[in-house]
């Protein structure tokens, strides 16, 4: 399992973003690391990892334990400095930008933990979720700024709609059967109106049909909302499924990536990841 980073928040005084250098980037690449490390003490989690994400792709990163992966998702939303390189997303570096920031850039990670408010409605969860990507930190007050209620209203409505949660919006959201919850936390990430969703683990601790749904729920999102997925998932069925392309570490290093035919036959992903078996 993932070590949890999300609680530590290890952002560090050392500002580098001031050290990049820019290089020509296409319209099409919405995210890319340069060269991004992260170091734990001695432990290089994330090893000069260079990769690119264009526009509606859906992409799955993939590696053993401890390859690294997590570290990069939590490097791209800014909950961990990186000790070296750089993260363009939309051609300008993100890196120096506070975890909100981000998210109004148009990032946004599901499956985050203690993202659901369990004793709010599920509505209301939606519509913190949108006025908390609006502003930043939420604040309570701004449920009872009359104006923007309609709007807030509107886009929890439509939020809820896309996830399938429109029939359970006066539920409250503890009592959400497990797969509900999962939409909602999908529903919360998307209430920021991101351009690139990230996920860590969307089907860990589900059932088979409870996968089942969440799969079939991030195929709809994607089609509706022309979203840009990047995905972390073990469960190998459900990457070859839906990639357009998946990306390996291993010890922190990208090792190999390209479309699932390719991914799946390559002798080095084969003995990195499974050790040797056939994926
Ligand atoms: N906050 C941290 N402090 C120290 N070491 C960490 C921290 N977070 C991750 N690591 C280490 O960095 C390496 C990469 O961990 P990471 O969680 O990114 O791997 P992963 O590919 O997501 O693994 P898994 O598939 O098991 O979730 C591991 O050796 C891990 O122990």
């Amino acid at each position: 399992m993932s070590t949890d980073t999300d609680s530590n928040t290890d952002i560090e005084s050392t500002d580098v973003s001031n050290t990049r250098t820019s290089t020509a980037a296409s319209d099409d690449v919405l995210l890319e690391t340069r060269g991004l490390t992260k170091e734990f003490g001695g432990l290089v989690a994330t090893d000069d990892v260079n990769i690119r994400v264009e526009r509606g792709e859906q992409v799955s990163l993939i590696g053993p334990n401890g390859a690294g992966k997590s570290t990069l998702i939590n490097l791209i939303t800014r909950r961990l400095e990186p000790t070296d390189g750089d993260i363009q997303f939309k051609n300008s570096s993100i890196v120096g930008l506070d975890p909100h920031e981000v998210v109004q850039r148009g990032v946004s990670k599901s499956f985050q933990t203690a993202s659901i408010f369990p004793d709010l409605s599920v509505r209301e969860n939606a519509e913190i979720a949108g006025l908390a990507a609006e502003n930043g930190a939420f604040d309570f007050k701004l449920l009872t700024h009359r104006d923007s209620l309609t709007d807030v209203h509107q886009r929890a409505r439509d939020t809820l709609e896309a996830v399938g949660l429109l029939d359970s919006a006066d539920e409250t959201a503890a009592d959400l059967p497990y797969g509900d919850k999962r939409r909602l936390e999908i529903g919360i990430a998307l209430a920021a109106e991101p351009d690139l969703l990230l996920m860590d683990e969307p089907t860990a601790g589900m059932s088979p049909e409870e996968t089942n749904a969440t799969v079939e729920l991030i195929e709809e999102v994607k089609q509706a909302l022309d979203l840009t997925f990047v995905l972390v998932e073990h469960d190998m069925e459900i990457v070859f499924n839906i990639s357009d392309r998946i990306i390996v570490l291993n010890r922190g290093r990208v090792i190999a990536e390209g479309a699932p035919e390719d991914i799946r036959g390559n002798p080095d992903v084969q003995e990195a990841y499974l050790g040797g078996a056939d994926l």
